[in-house]
């Protein structure tokens, strides 16, 4: 059945008539599964000015409790269509059914729930001041929502990344105007159909389809009525924003990419290790910002750590993603497949030996049509190889020795990336101190995305803008303004 998704503006889906529709297919076998009306720019300014309304009317009056209390509403009502998620992120990406229901749709809900709770639970700061007359003066800060916020959302886990925006920006009284990639664009037209249905006010939710340049993105961030712009994506992406926002002196939260570095030390609990560099390398076919393509193991453990891991990735099973056999699923285009076999081939020439993998795996004919690349793993290349440097976005890793805390902290620095890492060692006197030295915004010590949402979240060096998460989300969804009351 080929799906037809159109913009859901002021709480209603919009007519397709007159609308340029293009197609969705599936990663997993090339067909055409959806057609999507591109938002033109009068299309996206009215759902700009419903985005607008909607604050100076029901929603910009409703007491926070109840505010709260329709996110829950929202939270429940996403868990009740919990496989309708399930099934539509699955058609969108052809990843497999447990990292849907393990990883990304839990936390669909989750990214709901917790913001509709933290912003009543955090506190605003209050100052009482000496005055000369003796009588003081009492200072209070008040928090005030930003208003109509631009977010712009990548395809690797669109809901997931689509709803952490979308918690706090709700959560503390704004509305939005949603841009799903291009590439995954089921979910967040699932999600309409939940906000309609469990009352959230026309206007509040706006979601609008189509590209970045000249197209709906692009229509979003220079739209002089949005108020600030939240965006996850390339970094490159992110600087054409960051010019777009400048117009109008518009605020940015960005989450770019990344070029993480897994650190083992021959300390480490060997099998876990294995599986946690496994699962950070390969987890959603490679592409997660916050994978590891990069890895480090001190020498004594290096051979028998490189073949185990390549044990693993030998392993994968490919398939439909409604197959509980599959357990590695395509990546999300032919496009992002012919960048990442071209460093396939970039790391050959490059002087790699190939551990396992670097091509094209042997599909049944009725997945050839699918965006398929085997896990790859790599020895061998120099500290300043492309593939050692830049942003793949695959399902590979290169893998070097190292002999020394020193000597790993200056490799794993040694990139314009910052994002995360992951450390594995059972002394924990050394994670601590390694956790200080190396420059990215989140380390994790003998595991891997693992998640509390109340913690910063974001990038250092190229890989971000700012910090979301807990009370952080609220200091980029809102505005704090101090009222100073002569006593
Ligand atoms: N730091 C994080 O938390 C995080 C999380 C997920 C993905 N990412 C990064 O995202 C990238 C993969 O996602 P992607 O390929 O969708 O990124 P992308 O930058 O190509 O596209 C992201 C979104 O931006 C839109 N867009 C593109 N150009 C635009 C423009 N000029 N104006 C407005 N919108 C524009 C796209 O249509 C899409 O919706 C990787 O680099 C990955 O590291 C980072
Ligand atoms: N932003 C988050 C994950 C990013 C995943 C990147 O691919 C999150 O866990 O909140």
């Amino acid at each position: 059945m080929t799906r037809l998704i159109t913009s859901f503006i002021d709480g209603e889906f919009q007519s397709p008539d007159g609308a340029r529709l293009f197609d969705k297919r599936s990663p997993v076998d090339g067909r055409v599964i959806a057609r999507i009306a591109e938002a033109p720019q009068a299309e996206v300014d009215r759902a700009v000015q419903a985005a607008r309304a909607a604050l100076l009317g029901d929603w910009g009056r409703m007491p926070m409790e109840k505010r709260s209390a329709l996110l829950h509403a929202v939270a429940d009502e996403i868990t009740r269509r919990f496989d309708d998620f399930v099934e539509a992120e699955m058609a969108d990406t052809g990843q497999p059914a447990h990292v849907m229901t393990q990883v990304f749709i839990p936390r669909g809900a989750a990214n709901f729930k917790v913001f509709a709770d933290v912003v009543k639970n955090v506190p605003t700061e209050s100052f009482r001041m000496d005055t000369p007359d003796g009588r003081g003066a009492l200072n209070y800060a008040i928090r005030k929502p930003k208003g109509v916020i631009g977010v712009i959302c990548p395809w690797n886990a669109p809901f997931l990344l689509m709803t952490w925006k979308l918690g706090p920006a709700l959560a503390c009284g704004n509305t939005v105007v949603v841009k799903p990639s291009e590439e995954t664009p089921l979910t967040a037209a699932l999600l309409g159909e939940v906000m309609a249905k469990v009352g959230v006010p026309r206007g509040v939710y706006n979601v609008v389809n189509g590209f970045g340049p000249k197209s709906t993105g692009e229509f979003i961030t220079t739209h002089p009525k949005v108020d600030a712009i939240t965006f996850t994506g390339e970094t490159r992406t992110g600087t054409a924003i960051m010019k777009a926002a400048a117009e109008g002196m518009r605020d940015v939260s960005f989450e770019l990419g990344g070029k993480n570095a897994g650190i083992v030390f021959a300390d480490a609990d060997f099998d876990a290790a294995v599986d946690g560099i496994f699962r950070s390398a390969f987890l959603n076919t490679g592409q997660v910002c916050l994978g590891t393509e990069r890895v480090y193991v001190e020498r004594p453990i290096f051979e028998h750590f490189r073949d185990a891991l390549k044990a693993k990735a030998e392993a994968v099973r490919y398939g439909r993603p409604e197959d509980h056999h599959s357990t590695y699923g395509p990546l999300i285009s032919q496009e992002h497949r012919d960048k990442v076999l071209g460093y396939y081939q970039r790391a050959v020439d490059e002087g790699a030996t190939v551990v396992t993998g670097g091509g094209v795996p042997d599909m049944p004919a009725e997945l050839k049509g699918g965006c398929w690349v085997q896990p790859t793993i790599w020895t061998g290349l120099k500290d300043d190889a492309s593939v050692v440097r830049e942003e793949i976005f695959g399902p590979c890793c290169h893998l070097r020795p190292f002999d020394s805390e020193d000597e790993v902290v200056a490799l794993a620095n040694d990139n314009v990336y910052g994002l995360s890492t992951t450390i594995w060692t059972q002394n924990l006197t050394r994670a601590h101190r390694m956790a200080e030295r190396i420059e990215v915004g989140i380390t994790w010590i003998n595991s891997w995305f693992l998640r509390d949402l109340r913690t910063p979240f974001g990038g250092s060096k190229q890989s971000g803008i700012g910090r979301e998460g807990g009370v952080h989300s609220l200091e980029f969804y809102t505005e704090t303004r101090n009222v100073c009351v002569k006593l």
